[in-house]
């Protein structure tokens, strides 16, 4: 079986915060946020299959600081964890405070990518290999996540199922 280190699905990208990316608490709006994380995410699990995926779910964002005009913004994602067919991405999101020099961990994200081949269907995916502490922390925590999005898949499909798919004005 085909395997390939976190490392190498590993990518970074670094943003301004400008006037037209904020809300009106002046801080980074969640929107483009969330848009900055699906496409790195997008990009390191591309790399890890090395075939077109999909996003089947983005698992979790959770904003934990505040991200102000005077941040630049860093992204950091890496596959994480694999299934047969699916991988699991993480996104860590580190804001720098450009006059102090100042970094903290400002939002983190799991999502799900699925690989297809060239008919569309789901295709296996090379095993990942963690090296780094953080990426064992990251790989050994991530059977309990699946399990969880496993569960809530189903839900999902219930829920679904039972609703109303008729236009509010029909
Ligand atoms: C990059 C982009 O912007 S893509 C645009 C947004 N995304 C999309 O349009 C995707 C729309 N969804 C789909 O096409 C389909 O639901 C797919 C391809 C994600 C899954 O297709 P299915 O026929 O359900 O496939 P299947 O049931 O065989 O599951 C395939 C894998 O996906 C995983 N999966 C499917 N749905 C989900 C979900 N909601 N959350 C997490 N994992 C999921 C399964 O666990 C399975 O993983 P495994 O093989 O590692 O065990």
């Amino acid at each position: 079986m085909e395997q390939r280190y976190s490392r190498e699905s590993r990518c970074y990208k670094t943003a301004r915060i400008f006037p037209t990316d904020v809300n009106n608490h002046n801080t980074l709006f969640g929107g483009k946020l969330m848009a900055y994380i699906d496409d790195i995410a997008s990009i390191a699990a591309t790399k890890h299959c090395r075939r077109a995926v999909v996003t089947a779910s983005t698992d979790s964002v959770d904003f934990l600081q505040p991200i102000r005009p005077s941040d630049s913004v860093c992204l950091e994602s890496f596959v994480t964890w694999t299934g047969r067919t699916s991988v699991e991405v993480f996104v860590k999101v580190i804001k720098e405070d450009l006059l102090s020099g100042e970094r903290v961990v400002a939002a983190t994200s799991f999502l799900t990518f699925v690989a297809l081949d060239e008919d569309k269907r789901p295709v296996p995916v090379p095993r990942v290999i963690p090296e780094s502490e953080e990426e064992f922390k990251l790989y050994e925590t991530a059977p309990h996540r699946a399990d969880m999005r496993r569960i809530r898949r189903e839900q999902s499909k219930k829920f679904a199922d039972f609703l109303t798919v008729a236009h509010p004005w029909d």
